[in-house]
């Protein structure tokens, strides 16, 4: 990625953020060269902390700026009516929305014939290790499609999907799905709790035990079935566990209706 290209990042909250501290703490990108417009002032403050260039409003942006890329990190309610103070970078800078739900067609409305990438990153990008699905409007070229993919692989992995409307089915896995995991650690706390260990034991056991988890289900070669399998002796512990997790309605149907109702408030977000 050429250092002395300069990024453009609209919303600086717990996303916004994220992708902030991944790209200068991580990716090594100048931080100077990120404008970030964030109208909190605790969370500019905190933008600037990390050396981000700041402003209140777009407004305050040097005339003369010409972007490679504009990010789009505000609520998804909120896009439409920020829009087109951004619309003087169509042509050379790749917009990348990062807005749940957002359709490429509500950008095309008011930016026009320009090149506009959806992303779905999830908050993990904050320390490299995201996962970030994207779909790319016709009106990017390669230049600007490589330059997007450089962007978002120096926070995680990269997969670009066919189709826009599975950016919506990403959002309801990878997007949000840090949130399910966060809620399991924290239900498996309170088991723990419940079957006698202190809080501050059973939140390590429940940290650790995802943390070493995820990462052996990404580096074995094992599926994640077999990995299962070699935890579960016959009649043993897990699968006393497991018999209660699999039986109806289980944790299997539970995710089911749980990815289900992300997806159609993903769905909803669109004509909101
Ligand atoms: N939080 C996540 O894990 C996550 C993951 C993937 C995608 N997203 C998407 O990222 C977007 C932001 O989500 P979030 O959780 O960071 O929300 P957030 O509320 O924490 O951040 C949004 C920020 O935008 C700022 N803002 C409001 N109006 C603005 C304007 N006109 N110009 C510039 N900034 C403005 C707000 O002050 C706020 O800090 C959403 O569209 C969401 O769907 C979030
Ligand atoms: N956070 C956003 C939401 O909850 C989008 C994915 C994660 O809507």
């Amino acid at each position: 990625m050429d250092q002395s290209d300069e990024i453009v990042l609209v919303g600086c909250g717990n996303m916004g953020f994220a992708l902030l501290e991944g790209w200068v703490g991580r990716a090594g990108i100048p931080a100077g060269r990120i404008h970030v417009i964030e109208p909190a002032q605790a969370l500019r403050s905190r933008a600037a902390a990390v050396g981000a260039t700041v402003h209140a409003d777009a407004a305050e942006l040097p005339q003369a700026l010409r972007p490679r890329a504009v990010i789009i990190a505000v609520k998804p309610q909120v896009v439409r009516s920020m829009l087109c103070a951004y619309r003087r970078f169509g042509g050379k800078a790749a917009f990348v929305s990062i807005a749940a739900g957002v359709p490429i067609s509500t950008f095309e409305a008011t930016l026009g014939e320009t090149a506009i990438i959806r992303a779905m990153p999830n908050m993990p990008a904050s320390i490299g290790l995201g996962v970030i699905a994207a779909f790319a409007n016709a009106h990017t070229d390669d230049g600007q499609m490589a330059y997007v993919n450089n962007l978002l692989a120096a926070v995680g992995a990269v997969h670009w999907l066919a189709e826009e409307k599975l950016v919506d089915a990403a959002t309801a896995i990878s997007g949000s799905g840090p949130a399910y995991l966060f809620h399991f650690i924290e239900c498996l706390t309170e088991a723990g709790v419940a079957v006698g260990l202190s809080a501050e034991t059973a939140l390590a056991l429940a940290k650790q035990t995802v943390e070493g988890a995820a990462a052996l289900a990404g580096t074995s070669g094992f599926s994640p079935a077999e990995l299962r399998h070699q935890v579960t002796s016959p009649n043993g512990t897990t699968a006393a566990a497991l018999q209660v997790l699999t039986a109806e309605p289980g944790l299997s149907e539970l995710m089911t209706r749980a990815v289900a109702a992300a997806h159609r408030r993903a769905l909803d977000l669109a004509v909101a």
